[in-house]
């Protein structure tokens, strides 16, 4: 068992369920939850009115206060051997910034973005969520966040694609600064974490075993 937390992520395109099995999860494993603020980033309704406008400012609030909170949870809960159930990697800075940035503005945001990153924890396991953009939207359409409700199906489209570019194996490595954490990836398009028992616990099980592969205790 290393001396660290274990550090788990979720990841996945907008309304895929990463809140929900990442609260799932420390549910079950009784890990902190990290949650990614959302409602607090005061561009993100102007983004989505628009998105080439807003893009920058947008951008530069989620990354900082990403690696505010990474910064925290490796001082006060992984440093302490505290393990930590997230429902975002920082990877997903790149991923959105990658689509909604002009060329300039994304070189420029790359550099800031690998100047921080570096020094922040990596998780070890990260589970890749994904499913079917039919689903996503009906996902998004449910939740009903107010800005979020004229959500154009091309972006959560592209959205999902830059994700399986990011996730592709063979890019892991060179993708995630060199590091090379355990994934796991799940089409949830037709399980339900949340009221399938049988669902709930084959993702459970597909995360235990990658914690026994580190060497660590669920
Ligand atoms: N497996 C599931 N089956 C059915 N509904 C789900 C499932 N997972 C999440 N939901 C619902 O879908 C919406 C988006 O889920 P959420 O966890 O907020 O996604 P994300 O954090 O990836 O954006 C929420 O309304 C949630 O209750
Ligand atoms: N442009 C960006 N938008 C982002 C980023 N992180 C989250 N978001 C948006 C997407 C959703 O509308 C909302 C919540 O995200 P979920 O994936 O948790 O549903 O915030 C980002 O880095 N850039």
């Amino acid at each position: 068992m290393k001396n660290k937390g274990i550090f788990i992520a979720i990841e996945g395109p907008i309304g895929v369920g990463k809140t929900t099995l990442a609260t799932i999860l420390s549910n079950h494993f009784n890990h902190t939850l990290l949650r990614e603020i959302v409602e607090e980033n005061p561009f993100l309704s102007k983004f989505y009115n628009d998105i080439k406008e807003y893009a920058l400012q947008t951008e530069a609030f989620f990354l900082f206060n990403r690696v505010k909170q990474l910064e925290d949870i490796e001082k006060n809960t992984l440093s302490k051997s505290q393990c930590v159930i997230s429902d975002y990697h920082i990877i997903k800075n790149l991923i959105f910034a990658g689509l909604t940035l002009d060329k300039m503005q994304f070189h420029r945001y790359k550099q800031v973005y690998n100047t921080f990153v570096n020094d922040l924890p990596q998780p070890d396991i990260i589970v890749y969520l994904n499913s079917h953009t039919d689903i996503l939207m009906k996902k998004i359409a449910l939740r009903d966040r107010s800005f979020e409700r004229q959500m154009d199906r091309n972006y959560i489209d592209e959205l999902s694609r830059e994700y399986k570019y990011y996730f592709n194996p063979l890019s892991i490595k060179h993708n995630f600064m060199g590091t090379e954490p355990i994934i796991i990836e799940v089409d949830n398009s037709n399980l339900d974490f949340l009221n399938n028992e049988k669902d709930k616990a084959f993702i459970i099980n597909k995360v235990e075993q990658a914690i026994k592969q580190l060497g660590g205790y669920a």
